[in-house]
């Protein structure tokens, strides 16, 4: 201290410019800290248990086609997240036809940035056991679920661009994915989606889909492929796109004229 009081100004000024920089050093450090800390924390707020299964209340279920609905489950609070990253699914336990216990992974299409809920979209087989399970619930009952369960997990900007084959609800992963692209400024990924279905109202997000699209068409490109047409129309029109149709493949059982 004394030599310090000693030494000529210019020292001085070393020692503080070395007293700001070790302070600067310091404080980036404990914003780094605590930042990391801040991110944990978000993680561990999530609401499910990859062991336990816990019960989440149905608060909204709107049928999307004859076979497909949108259900809706509130989180223990208005302000809690799943805590799902992208590329992360749940496994839902029910109840088949027979009472007996069944349980199938499904991909909510809902990120951590939709606070106080999250959502799936099901489609349920006529024979599908948990189908079952998801064709009879309503509203105010509740679904079990456990997670997180991940074979994939989705790193921002791990890809420059990104290919997708979906078919049917295999959408869902791909949605779930695409929003967390698409919806964080700083990924960049390029995304091409080539979505398959039997026919049209077999789309599923269709509307989310186009509206990402118009919205990024920079970033997110889709395109639809049916394996069943549905023509209808003025004779000449149905004899014209028959034989379009016929070209690109399309055999006479995947085509019907109204
Ligand atoms: C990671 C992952 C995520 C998934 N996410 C979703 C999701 O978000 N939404 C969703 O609806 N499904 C999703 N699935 C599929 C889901 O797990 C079930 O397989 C599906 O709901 C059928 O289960 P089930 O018990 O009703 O049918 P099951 O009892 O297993 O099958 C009975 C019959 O149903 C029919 N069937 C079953 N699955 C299919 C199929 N995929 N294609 C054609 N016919 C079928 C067949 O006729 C079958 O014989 C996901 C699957 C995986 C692996």
């Amino acid at each position: 201290m004394w030599t310090f009081l000693q030494n000529p100004p210019v020292n001085k000024l070393d020692a503080l410019i070395a007293l700001v920089a070790v302070s600067a050093v310091s404080a980036t450090a404990a914003y780094i800290y605590l930042k990391k800390k801040a991110k944990d924390a978000y993680v561990l707020v999530g609401c499910l248990d990859p062991t336990t299964f816990k019960d989440f209340k149905l608060v909204k279920r709107t049928q999307i086609n004859h076979n497909s609905a949108r259900f809706r489950f509130a989180l223990p609070t208005s302000t809690s997240i799943l805590g799902l990253h992208a590329g992360q699914f749940i496994r839902c336990r029910g109840m088949d036809r027979e009472g007996k216990e069944v349980i199938r992974p499904y991909t909510p299409i809902t990120l951590n940035s939709d606070v106080g809920y999250f959502e799936l979209v099901v489609k349920m087989y006529p024979l599908g056991r948990m189908s079952h399970h998801f064709r009879e619930m309503r509203e105010g009952e509740y679904l079990a679920v456990k997670g997180p369960i991940d074979r994939f997990k989705y790193k921002p900007g791990q890809a420059r661009s990104l290919g997708m084959l979906a078919g049917g609800t295999g959408i869902t992963p791909m949605f779930q994915l695409i929003r967390a692209i698409l919806e964080n400024p700083k990924d960049k990924t390029t995304i091409h989606l080539l979505y398959a279905n039997h026919t049209f109202v077999d789309i599923l997000l269709k509307e989310e889909l186009d509206w990402f699209a118009s919205k990024f068409p920079n970033h997110f490109k889709v395109c639809y492929v049916l394996s069943q047409i549905l023509r209808c129309g003025p004779p000449e029109m149905n004899k014209a796109m028959a034989a379009h149709l016929n070209e690109l493949g399309y055999t006479k059982d995947m085509q019907f004229e109204f």
